[in-house]
């Protein structure tokens, strides 16, 4: 994911970083990508490894995946919000290739602890870390909170002490469905992006206008998380064909729609953040 990134914060493009609900949504996700001719980041949210059958199931179904649908685009498996660092340990053994340490709700300097020690177990494996400073707003793991700005000065203690590849610093963003207009602090992006100069991401990517997307890539982002916008798109084409047929019962004819609303979603995020054709 590092070389990825680093990729896209110079060419001012970010990569999409897509959360599997099932693993017909990695199919969505890789086949998008891969028409797109788009890098991408499968992502797997830590709260759902066990409901999706554990860490090596997950690694191997993605991996099997990109065999048989010949994909040939660069893909990274993701950890995302991983509760601690024996889950990040656990995500690199299998095979993941990136690891989120989330450890934005203990103090700072807890925080740099779990981190640091999450970077030295994935360097060696030659695994990619992300950190985050701050709050996202609405659902994050699992607890419903108010946004909290990240600091600028816990950023960089943290970048500096750490060597992480990649940042979620919390300006404003929020998981879920935004209340109005996302109000993103752009002045504190900036001044996080000069002075930490590493490749920053955006949670809560889901119902941000256009332009604060682009302004958000411009300022430093190169990862953009994206889940409910694709949980919204499947849930309205299932329940339509539901809906229109009472009398329906096949899995396969009830899940296609959705596998396509997912596929069409994310090849729009795609080409919201310029990745198309940088594969
Ligand atoms: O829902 C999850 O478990 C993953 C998300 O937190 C993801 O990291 C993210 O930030 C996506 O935000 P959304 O598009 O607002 O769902
Ligand atoms: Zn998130």
């Amino acid at each position: 994911m590092k070389e990825m990134i680093e990729k896209a914060k110079d060419g001012k493009y970010a990569i999409g970083a897509f959360n599997i609900n099932s693993f017909q949504w990695a199919e969505a996700i890789l086949e998008a990508a891969q028409e797109e001719n788009s890098p991408v980041i499968v992502s797997s949210s830590d709260r759902l490894v066990d409901y999706l059958g554990g860490f090596k199931t997950i690694a191997a179904m993605v991996n099997r995946i990109v065999e048989e649908k010949n994909i040939t685009i660069p893909v990274a498996l993701h950890l995302d919000h991983g509760m601690s660092v024996a889950r990040c340990k656990e995500a690199i053994d299998a095979g993941y290739t990136s690891v989120m340490i989330d450890g934005s709700h203990h103090p700072i300097a807890e925080n740099i602890a779990m981190t640091k020690q999450v970077v030295d177990y994935a360097r060696p494996h030659g695994v990619s870390v992300e950190a985050e400073v701050g709050t996202v707003g609405g659902n994050e793991d699992g607890l419903i909170g108010g946004i909290q700005y990240a600091d600028t000065a816990e950023c960089v203690s943290i970048v500096k002490e750490t060597g992480i590849d990649a940042l979620a610093a919390a300006l404003g963003s929020v998981h879920g469905p935004y209340q109005g207009e996302p109000k993103l602090g752009f002045a504190e992006m900036k001044e996080i992006s000069e002075l930490t100069n590493i490749p920053l991401v955006l949670h809560g990517g889901s119902g941000i206008p256009e332009y604060q997307i682009q302004k958000s890539i411009e300022l430093g982002h190169a990862k953009i998380n994206v889940n409910t916008e694709c949980l919204q798109a499947w849930t309205k084409a299932v329940r339509e064909v539901l809906a229109n047929d009472s009398h329906l019962y096949d899995p396969r004819a009830i899940l296609t729609p959705g596998k396509e609303a997912v596929k069409e979603t994310v090849k729009a995020k795609i080409r919201e953040f310029k990745s198309s054709n940088k594969a």
